[in-house]
């Protein structure tokens, strides 16, 4: 397993944790989703297999990368897997960029500083990386400085960087939410590709079920910090169990679906909300004043599980 989160929980001072008990695994050259609104906990979640916790954490439960736990691995372990083992794409490939530093230069002293490599060698792996990346004319834009791409060139030079250390993982937030649709289509396609030329294990991070329906071999749903439903993304997406999913499907409905968009009410808790029972019952649909007390554990559905009492009734 290149992945493998166990119960998972951290705490950073409110009234409920970030993350509660959340478990999930990723294998070798498997896509794995996380869904969910913004809170849920999905940045959290893939900030934790770097060990970037909020301040002042606490944390129980394991995150294992190829077998060794991240939270309690020293220092120089955990230097060696931020730089080799593991790679994280943002949102925002600017943020991962320095403004004032050209393309190459950025790629290069990467691998000098990073990984040892000699300038020269690194300059040619720079270059083949972009390339891979697909980036055309790649020695012309190893020139240019972050300002002179577009923001969809600028995530393949962020894509090639992720790469340089042939990492095992690839954790994706969010990676092509800021991007135009077809921007956004060729960025899908290029970590499609390179996930499997690489055998790469990768999480995907979105809030649109849709999309991880289609990109993803497996999607986890999160609500308030909790795993709410678990499924291999086909399934999840044909037939959702747990009534928060149905309702992420119901909301952003496909062009040629007939059916009225059905926005889920209300808004999704803050760390200041605190529950007894399901943290979804007060706006699920179908709850009843016993969701309010049953506290929601993972009840085995066709290819996982949905954290549903109505489903287990
Ligand atoms: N460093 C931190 N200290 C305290 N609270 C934090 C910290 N980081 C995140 N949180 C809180 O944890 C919750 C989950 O945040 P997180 O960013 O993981 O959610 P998300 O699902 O990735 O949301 P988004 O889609 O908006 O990025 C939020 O309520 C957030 O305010």
């Amino acid at each position: 397993m290149v992945l493998s989160v166990e119960g998972l929980t951290i705490e950073a001072g409110g009234r409920r944790p970030i993350l509660s008990d959340v478990s999930l695994t990723v294998g070798r050259g498997e896509i794995v989703g996380l869904v969910g609104e913004s809170g849920s906990g999905k940045s959290t979640l893939a900030r934790s297999v770097l060990r970037l916790l909020p301040q002042h954490a606490t944390v129980s439960g394991r995150v294992l990368v190829a077998g060794d736990d991240v939270l309690t691995m020293d220092p120089d372990a955990l230097r060696d897997l931020r730089a080799t083992q593991v790679s994280m794409i943002y949102q925002d490939p600017r943020s991962s960029l320095n403004p004032v530093r050209r393309i190459g230069d950025f790629l290069t002293e990467r691998m000098v500083l990073t990984l040892g490599r000699p300038k020269s060698e690194a300059r040619a792996r720079a270059l083949e990386l972009l390339a891979a990346a697909g980036l055309r004319e790649p020695e012309r834009h190893m020139r240019k400085y972050p300002h002179e791409l577009s923001g969809g060139m600028l995530q393949r030079v962020v894509i090639a960087a992720a790469l340089a250390a042939d990492p095992a993982l690839l954790l994706a937030d969010e990676a092509t939410s800021a991007l135009d649709v077809t921007t956004q289509a060729e960025t899908l396609a290029l970590l499609r590709r390179v996930q499997a030329e690489r055998e790469l294990g990768m999480v995907f991070i979105t809030h649109d079920l849709h999309l991880a329906a289609a990109f993803c071999d497996r999607v986890h749903v999160l609500y308030a910090g909790t795993m709410v439903e678990s499924r291999p993304a086909k399934e999840l997406f044909e037939d959702p169990r747990h009534p928060y999913t149905a309702g992420l499907l119901a909301c952003t409905p496909e062009l040629d679906d007939p059916r009225p968009i059905r926005p889920i009410p209300g808004r999704p808790p803050s760390l200041d909300d605190a529950f007894t029972g399901c943290p979804f019952a007060p706006r699920c649909p179908h709850a009843t004043d016993a969701c309010e007390q049953w506290r929601p554990q993972p009840v085995t559905v066709s290819g996982g599980s949905a954290a549903c009492r109505l489903v287990e009734v």
